[in-house]
């Protein structure tokens, strides 16, 4: 298996304040990342909002420089890529952004839009080609031909995120990224996009890589899942291995944290007790121990070395290992007996293979248009 993505212990820090008054901080936002994305695989990087995702999947694809640490595409280094090897990088590496309405540009039509890619990719074409393939865009991604002319206000959010879809495809990349691409949808509309992205993945061979703070999404799209706490992987492995035997005591509390489906509309995002640390200031010893029930001095005071077991399952805790067989229970969750009933009926009715469990797909008005 190739690897088409390589980040090698990468770290994204900010330097905040240290105006005249203000004291200087440093924000390790990406605090030493190391991944590997094999060639066309569905690759999740989960975690609480503040854990790192969005800073680091813009280090992977150089929309932001490391503060140190290097990220290889296909064996070209991306970190230190410029002229014609940036642009080539570019093409073939295509992001779809959280909220589909802010990144298309609301004065540019559907058909300008998507055209646009293929006018910096693909110079060659003519005019009439061009409409063709804009054309061929916007089917594969279920829209019609028609909506060519239309702008992007006049489109329903589900639709906007195909728009965005169409528009990452136009330059023909091997690897897209998805910051969230669901989670400004309406919920019934998340499952349709899900969907779409999975089977495009499939049918084009694409390498994906899917950020998200909710699980219960990334399940059943992803094959492997790396967990991000206060900028460090702390857990790697395949996505069955991951929910059916978690190791890490901060993936365990965020499986145990999906909410139930009606919670999903109001809160959107998982709830795990205590607050995540500040990423410019992080504990020592392991970054999970203040909010860990199974902490020890050692947590307190020795960073944990990740644990590879031989199936690649990857594990940054000094305790799994004894912890792994223990029952969940004595999470720091305080979860009412109701709560706990819900999130097994949850569990229960996502346990199928296609996602549409997501939502109860009711018919949506606005994707109908
Ligand atoms: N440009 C910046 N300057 C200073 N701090 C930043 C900057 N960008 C991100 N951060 C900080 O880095 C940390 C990680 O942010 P990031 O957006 O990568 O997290 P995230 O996991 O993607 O969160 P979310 O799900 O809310 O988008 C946060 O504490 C954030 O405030």
């Amino acid at each position: 298996m190739t690897a088409i993505l390589e980040a090698r212990d990468v770290k994204k820090h900010f330097r905040i304040g240290g105006g005249l008054f203000g004291k200087a901080a440093l924000v390790r936002a990406v605090d030493g990342v190391s991944l590997s994305i094999t060639s066309g695989e569905t690759f999740a990087i989960v975690g609480e909002s503040g854990c790192g995702k969005s800073t680091l999947a813009r280090v992977l694809m150089r929309l932001l420089d490391p503060t140190e640490g290097e990220v290889v595409f296909d064996g070209t280094a991306v970190t230190h890529a410029s002229g014609r090897t940036l642009a080539d990088l570019r093409r073939n590496m295509q992001f779809i952004f959280q909220d589909p309405f802010s990144s298309l540009n609301p004065r540019m039509t559907v058909g300008k839009l998507i055209g646009e890619p293929l006018e910096i990719h693909a110079p060659q074409l003519s005019a009439k080609d061009r409409h063709a393939k804009v054309a061929d865009l916007l089917a594969q991604v279920g829209l019609r031909r028609e909506h060519a002319g239309r702008y992007p206000h006049e489109f329903s959010g589900g639709q906007r995120q195909r728009i965005g879809i169409a528009r990452a495809l136009a330059s023909g990349p091997r690897l897209i990224i998805g910051d969230e691409p669901v989670s400004a949808l309406d919920v019934s509309v998340q499952a349709q996009v899900i969907n779409l992205l999975s089977d495009l993945g499939r049918d084009l061979g694409l390498t994906l890589i899917l950020i998200a703070h909710d699980l219960a999404v990334i399940r059943h799209m992803s094959d492997r899942v790396a967990v991000m706490y206060l900028g460090k992987i702390v857990e790697q492995g395949t996505t069955d291995a991951l929910f059916e035997a978690p190791r890490h005591p901060y993936t365990r509390a965020l499986l145990d944290a999906i909410p139930d489906p009606d919670d999903r509309n109001r809160a959107g995002r998982p709830q795990i007790d205590g607050e995540m640390p500040s990423p410019a200031a992080p504990p020592p010893g392991c970054a999970f121990h203040t909010r860990c029930a199974h902490a020890t001095d050692r947590c307190r005071k020795v960073v944990p070395v990740p644990d590879e077991t031989s199936d690649g399952h990857m594990t940054a805790c000094h305790h799994w290992r004894d912890i792994v067989d223990a029952p969940r229970q004595p999470f720091p969750l305080n979860r009412s007996a109701a709560t706990k009933a819900r999130l097994d009926l949850y569990r229960k009715a996502t346990e199928g293979a296609k996602i549409t469990q997501i939502a109860q797909p009711k018919p949506d008005r606005e994707e109908m248009r």
